[in-house]
């Protein structure tokens, strides 16, 4: 298990590709109106080093995240399943863009599930 990890991350071309990547990923994130409104006045420089530092610690990559904890981080800003879902089509996308194969894509995007629990809000969604 921990092999395949190391493989996928390998496959997707090591961590440098990676924050390639979550640039490629913010650049279609922004210029989505359904999600842009959640990035303003944001520092997108820390958040992609973030973002970076996060999803090669998740792909069992040989780096540590230091940022803030993602519930904390996501709390109060009223992200729902549709801007996760929204946020992980852009993701997919891409990641298809890189020439990922769709099955690295769906086991990146599991990965990535692991977080929704923190990252969309329990406490002030429509109701
Ligand atoms: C699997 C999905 C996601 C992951 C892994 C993730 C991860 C992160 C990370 C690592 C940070 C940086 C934390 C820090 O600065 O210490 C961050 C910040 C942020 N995320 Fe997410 N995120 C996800 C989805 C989303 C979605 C769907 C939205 C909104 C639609 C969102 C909005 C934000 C915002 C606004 C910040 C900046 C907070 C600030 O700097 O004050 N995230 N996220």
């Amino acid at each position: 298990m921990a092999e395949t990890e190391q493989e996928l991350l390998e496959r997707l071309g090591g961590p440098v590709a990676v924050a390639d990547l979550v640039k490629e990923l913010y650049e279609r994130v922004l210029a989505d109106p359904f999600l842009a409104p959640f990035f303003e006045n944001i520092s997108m420089d820390r958040l992609q080093r973030m973002q970076y530092e996060f999803l090669v610690a998740a792909l069992d990559g040989p780096v540590s995240y230091s940022g803030a904890e993602l519930t904390a981080v996501h709390q109060g800003r009223g992200i729902t399943d549709q801007h996760f879902a929204k946020f992980c089509g852009h993701f997919a996308d891409a990641l298809e863009a890189k020439g990922v194969a769709s099955t690295d894509v769906n086991l990146v995007l599991s990965r990535l599930s692991m977080a929704k629990d923190k990252v969309v809000g329990t406490t002030n969604t429509d109701g």
